[in-house]
């Protein structure tokens, strides 16, 4: 098996696979700073919640928003929440030089090295479920797909019929 990316702190090689990573997107109108003020915020219907981690100044402090119960959260909430982190993921990966970087780890397992979550992460103990590694290794193959796609849509036909 290939040897797999571990990706947390700001020195991991491949920390931009993190959702604290500096890189943000568009969606909805806004300008999210990064996946984790995104993800956060989806948590809430009530408005000005969600505009307080929009604008909060670092996904620590989204997360921490976003982890407060003084606003209830969706009832769908753990129905959704992987599709909410995924297209988070895939608007990430819209990037032009974060997708190169994304195919550039081949098919080696990502794996969120957190020591406190053991969903998203592997958790201390290493044997969580490593859900946001998994839906980057979904985005990284959609990605790969799609450029094939449109590689093979820009190639010229070799055996096209002359007559
Ligand atoms: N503390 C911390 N530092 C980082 O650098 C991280 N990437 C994370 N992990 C992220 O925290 C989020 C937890 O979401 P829940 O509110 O518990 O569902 C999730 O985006 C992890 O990837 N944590």
């Amino acid at each position: 098996m290939a040897k797999p990316i571990h990706f947390f702190a700001k020195t991991d090689a491949y920390h931009q696979l993190s959702n604290f990573a500096p890189f943000g997107f568009e969606e909805g109108g806004l300008r999210w700073p990064t996946v984790e003020h995104y993800f956060q915020a989806q948590k809430f219907i009530d408005l000005g919640h969600r505009e307080r981690i929009l604008k909060a100044h670092s996904p620590q402090q989204a997360k921490t928003l976003g982890q407060s119960r003084a606003f209830p959260i969706r009832d769908d909430w753990d129905q959704i929440k992987d599709a909410v982190m995924k297209h988070a993921l895939l608007k990430k990966f819209e990037d032009p030089t974060l997708r190169l970087l994304l195919l550039e780890t081949k098919s080696r397992p990502l794996i969120e090295n957190s020591p406190y979550d053991r969903y998203w992460g592997i958790g201390r103990d290493g044997k969580g479920k490593n859900v946001l590694g998994r839906l980057l290794a979904e985005v990284r193959t959609e990605i790969r797909n799609a450029d094939q796609a449109n590689t093979r849509e820009s190639a010229p036909a070799t055996h096209a019929r002359k007559f």
